[in-house]
């Protein structure tokens, strides 16, 4: 089997690897003969270079390829992809080729692409998750769409993807460009476990005094039971580390951090969608917040530094805490899933897009069997539902912020407590002749119910 691959940087160098350790001819290209050079290298190092072709250009590629062709692209998102395609079309891929955007692409581009391009070459989304690493030894692959080249690169890229329990990590998880949604949902989790897992070093440092090295040695205690995953593991790697003179790395880093945006698309569409999922949209905002200080609003609104209260928490509900506010993020940005798929019609199945999480990806965790298990499950956890009231109330007394705590705390507390939603739509209706819903499900006023004989003005 041969496939082409576009854009050879951190990924495309990784995946093009791995598909040629899997058995693939590959006929690779970049704009930049450097990232060409050291892929041959990397091939020629590992005995494989025999499979590989590099081109210096799309004509070339085309040339070399049999047809019907497979071609991915691994190009930054936005209007380079298109210029590829472009580019494609010029240099001569027809109908019957597939051309699959690998990138963390919108996937309202994605429906776009496909709608204009469609008489020209099949245009197919795949968003892939794991890093360099990820790419060279095992991704997750989340696939969408029907196209007719699926069925000729679907076999390989179930063996190119990482697999659990002898399950490959690769699915078309649905219709359209879902692919690309559930991408982005993926990474719009991972902003939230990643914050969740900073405000739990937050709260152990300068709430409660311990190093970055005791954090350290907690995060790796509960990576070794049950709350094992990816990001925890890595946070507890990079806690440990202090330069030569025992300085703890994380203090030699800005505060500042950036995104590439799909964090924020996921806020923008679960707004649109109207799908409640705040600590995904806290974590974006969270994100926001630490580059604030430069603005011209903030130099305007600067608060002066406030003192902290120590706290003291107990561990076992800490992580008990941990451990539910982990499971709701997940739980928020399936029902996001869930509810796109179905205005969008896209038939998303959700046992295979948890499938394509369970190893190679970024969000990978031992615990997804359990978010597999539904809310229910989640409204068995009252023992860990106690923890995340007990913890967040004592983390927000200690003065320091935790606006991924406190969201997801809200979030579960807002689903199973009163709702005081019914004063809201009072007074909707009361300035605004809005109307109401009443329990008996009859749409009125507040005056078809009682009489009103002046209105507070
Ligand atoms: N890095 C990551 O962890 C992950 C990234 N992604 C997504 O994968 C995609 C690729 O990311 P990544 O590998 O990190 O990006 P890089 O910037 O490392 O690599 C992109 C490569 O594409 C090349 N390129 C640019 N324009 C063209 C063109 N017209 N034709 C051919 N090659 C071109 C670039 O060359 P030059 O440098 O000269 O511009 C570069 O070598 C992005 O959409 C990204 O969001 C997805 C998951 C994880
Ligand atoms: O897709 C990814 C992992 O799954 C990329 O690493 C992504 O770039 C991370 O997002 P951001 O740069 O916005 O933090």
């Amino acid at each position: 089997m041969q496939v082409a691959l576009v854009g050879l940087g951190v990924m495309g160098k990784n995946l093009a690897l791995n598909l040629i350790e899997k058995g693939l001819t590959l006929v690779a290209y970049d704009t930049n003969p450097d990232a060409g050079a050291e892929l041959l290298s990397c091939a020629q190092s590992l005995g494989l270079a025999e499979r590989l072709h590099i081109v210096s250009d799309l004509g070339d590629m085309v040339r070399r390829l049999e047809s019907p062709r497979s071609i991915l692209l691994l190009v930054p998102a936005g209007e380079l992809v298109d210029r590829v395609c472009v580019d494609l079309i010029e240099a001569g891929v027809s109908k019957e080729d597939i051309i699959v955007d690998c990138g963390n692409s919108n996937y309202k581009d994605g429906i776009a692409r496909k709608l204009k391009y469609q008489n020209k070459f099949e245009f197919a989304t795949m968003g892939i998750s794991g890093g360099a690493e990820g790419a060279r030894h095992g991704p997750a692959m989340m696939a969408s769409g029907s196209e007719g080249g699926w069925e000729r690169v679907e076999p390989w890229f179930e063996k190119v993807a990482a697999s659990y329990n002898g399950d490959s990590c690769f699915a078309r998880v649905g219709q359209s460009a879902s692919g690309h949604f559930v991408k982005m949902v993926h990474n719009g989790i991972e902003y939230a476990l990643m914050q969740l897992i900073a405000e739990t070093y937050q709260l152990l440092r300068h709430g409660t005094g311990r190093s970055p090295k005791e954090v350290a040695a907690i995060f790796e205690q509960w990576s070794q039971g049950t709350l094992n995953s990816y990001l925890l593991s890595i946070s507890s790697h990079i806690l440990s580390l202090e330069t030569t003179g025992t300085e703890p790395l994380v203090d030699l880093i800005d505060n500042k951090v950036g995104a590439k945006g799909t964090g924020l698309w996921t806020a923008q569409n679960a707004l649109e969608l109207g799908i409640a999922v705040p600590s995904l949209v806290a974590a974006v905002q969270a994100r926001h917040l630490t580059n604030t200080i430069d603005t011209h609003a903030a130099k305007e609104m600067t608060y002066a530094s406030k003192d902290t209260v120590a706290i003291d928490v107990d561990l076992d509900e800490l992580k008990e805490a941990f451990y539910l506010a982990s499971l709701l993020c997940y739980r928020q940005g399936l029902a996001l899933i869930k509810g796109a798929s179905r205005a969008h019609q896209w038939k998303v199945d959700l046992a295979k897009t948890l499938q394509t999480w369970r190893a190679g990806c970024i969000i990978r965790a031992d615990y997804l069997d359990d978010i597999a298990q539904g809310v229910e499950f989640i409204d068995t956890l009252e023992k860990e539902a106690s923890s995340l009231r007990k913890v967040t109330g004592l983390a927000i007394a200690s003065g320091l912020a935790f606006p991924v705590l406190s969201s997801t705390q809200t979030y579960i507390a807002t689903l199973s407590t009163p709702s005081n939603g019914h004063l809201v739509q009072a007074q909707r209706d009361y300035f605004g002749e809005h109307g109401i819903k009443t329990h008996s499900g009859e749409t009125c006023h507040l005056t078809d119910l009682v009489e009103i004989d002046a209105k507070v003005r």
